[in-house]
């Protein structure tokens, strides 16, 4: 389904990307993992082409991805929904109209401005906030939802346009564990529901391996892991992130199970 051939980039001098290969043959749930500045947010805007490549190829069922350009470029990026760290929701619009538009390109700037939304859309915007709980909030500002109802809406909006793909850049690295949790299963639903590939930067080891099929890992720009998530040990671990014997799993976890017990009976306890 989707290939990446010799893929790098190079800002500068500075090779962020480099020289990466894989495939993936069938809609997979796949954790990207890596210390800071090892080339994952970089591989995922390449793959929606929000960076174009320096060189290689990614290709989709037959589209020719990394040569795309103009309306086709832009209507590649319809088709991979991206789920951002920071939500990027417009915090004064109410929710509703925050995940219509994820339709953005499909209709008139002049009709979003003035919230000019066929009712079929406002049905499947209110379809999709039902379908990940959020319904009861739809008509408040996004502004006034807590980090984890935002990054569901944040998802909502990357269904709207019904892409191929989603790709979660970070999706959790502003997010208590709770919220942490319910916006993985989130993701996860789209591909066990929906069965579409989703792609997702994280920084935390036991929700790759709670939430994903397959594990990338990277270092210095470059593929060092790529396997089944029950295989990626300590050592593999280790491997991904340049660290020593003393590299604590723990230290990167989000699972409420892992924090300390004292703090994790507060966070159950909410
Ligand atoms: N627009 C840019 N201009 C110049 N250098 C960049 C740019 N974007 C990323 N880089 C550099 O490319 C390298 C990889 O960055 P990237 O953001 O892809 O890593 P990452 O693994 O996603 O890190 P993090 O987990 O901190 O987001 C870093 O050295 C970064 O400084």
């Amino acid at each position: 389904m989707l290939t990446i051939n010799s893929l790098t980039k190079n800002f500068g001098g500075n090779l962020a990307v480099n020289n990466v290969s894989l495939s993936v043959e069938s809609p997979q749930m796949i954790g990207i993992i890596g210390r800071s500045g090892a080339g994952k947010s970089t591989l995922l805007r390449m793959i929606n082409r929000l960076n174009d490549p320096t060189s290689g190829e990614i290709n989709y069922l037959d589209t020719a991805v990394h040569s795309l350009k103009g309306p086709e470029k832009r209507a590649w990026q319809a088709r991979c929904g991206m789920v951002f760290q920071q939500f990027n929701l417009v915090p004064r619009l109410d929710v509703v109209t925050n995940v219509m538009l994820g339709n953005l390109n499909k209709q008139s700037t002049f009709r979003a401005l003035f919230n000019l939304f066929p009712k079929e859309e406002v049905f499947r915007a209110i379809d999709l906030l039902e379908r990940f709980g959020i319904e009861e909030h739809m008509a408040k500002r996004a502004d006034q939802l807590s980090g984890g109802q935002q990054q569901r809406v944040a998802i909502c909006r990357a269904l709207m346009q019904n892409p191929d793909m989603v790709l979660a850049d970070e999706p959790i690295a502003s997010l208590d564990p709770m919220n942490a949790q319910t916006t993985m299963e989130a993701l996860r639903r789209i591909h066990d529901e929906d069965n579409k590939i989703v792609l997702c930067n994280l920084h935390t080891l036991d929700t790759a391996r709670t939430f994903c099929d397959r594990v990338i890992g990277m270092r210095d720009g470059r593929v060092v892991f790529d396997g089944p998530a029950n295989a990626l040990s300590t050592d593999v671990a280790r491997e991904i992130y340049g660290a020593d014997e003393n590299f604590s799993e723990t230290s990167t976890s989000t699972n409420i199970n892992a924090l300390p017990s004292d703090l994790s009976s507060t966070v159950k306890a909410v």
